[in-house]
């Protein structure tokens, strides 16, 4: 059985939910603590959303010290599937795993809604699942999720099809509609919207954030 480790940071809010979201795929989930360098030999990594550190200096830019990233950098270089959701994906720019850089969101409100979006590449760990153009709907909650990026580094993602989803309905002001990239590699992948939240058919919501979670199950059958 695949085992997926979701990091829990001081401040994290959505780990437990994640976790949930794996055992829900059929995976065995495994909870790591930010304090510790060991990943404990598990096959891929969750980055999970919240406000780590308070979100003081800048959302993820203190997360991004603590002593177990230095291990899931070096894991995520090798190849492992990692994905950052919300504050994972700040904090994945804020480790240089991702280019690019989130800021607040125009209007300067924090949003929590529903959010579609469309999945533009399925050459990722993390969207093998989905099909190219599919449009799903994901919740969206945080007040710092304007990504924006230098006009080479835009260029450069979308030249290379490394951006993985763009908001139909541009909420907070990101660049090119961006709501998630993915590295050169297609191994590691942040978003600022919740896949964690749309898997369980009890709260009402879509069951669009499945995929994610098949998705990796799938790559790492392979
Ligand atoms: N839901 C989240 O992960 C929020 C991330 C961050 N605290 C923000 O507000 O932008």
């Amino acid at each position: 059985m695949s085992r997926i480790g979701v990091v829990t940071f001081p401040g994290s809010l959505d780990d437990q939910d994640a976790l949930r979201a794996v055992r829900l795929a059929g995976a065995e989930a495994v909870p790591l603590w930010h304090g510790s360098d060991s990943i404990d030999g598990v096959d891929a990594i969750i980055l999970p959303g919240g406000f780590s550190y308070g979100d003081y200096l800048r959302c993820g830019a203190i997360a991004r010290f603590s002593p177990i990233m230095s291990t899931v950098i070096d894991a995520a270089n090798a190849g492992m599937p990692v994905l950052g959701i919300c504050n994972g994906f700040q904090l994945l720019c804020e480790a240089h795993l991702l280019e690019g850089a989130m800021i607040r969101n125009a209007g300067q409100q924090f949003i929590c809604r529903d959010e579609r979006l469309r999945v533009e590449t399925i050459d990722t760990t993390w969207t093998c699942d989905f099909s190219k153009g599919q449009e799903i709907t994901i919740a969206l909650k945080n007040g710092e999720g304007n990504y924006q990026a230098s006009p080479e580094t835009l260029r450069k993602l979308e030249d290379n099809d490394q951006v993985v989803f763009r908001y139909l309905d541009n909420p907070n002001g990101s660049a090119n509609d961006i709501a998630g990239i993915t590295n050169d590699r297609g191994n590691v992948v942040g978003l600022m919207p919740h896949p964690e939240h749309n898997v369980e058919e009890l709260t009402g919501a879509s069951l669009d954030g499945a995929g994610f979670f098949s998705s990796v199950l799938s790559f790492l059958a392979r």
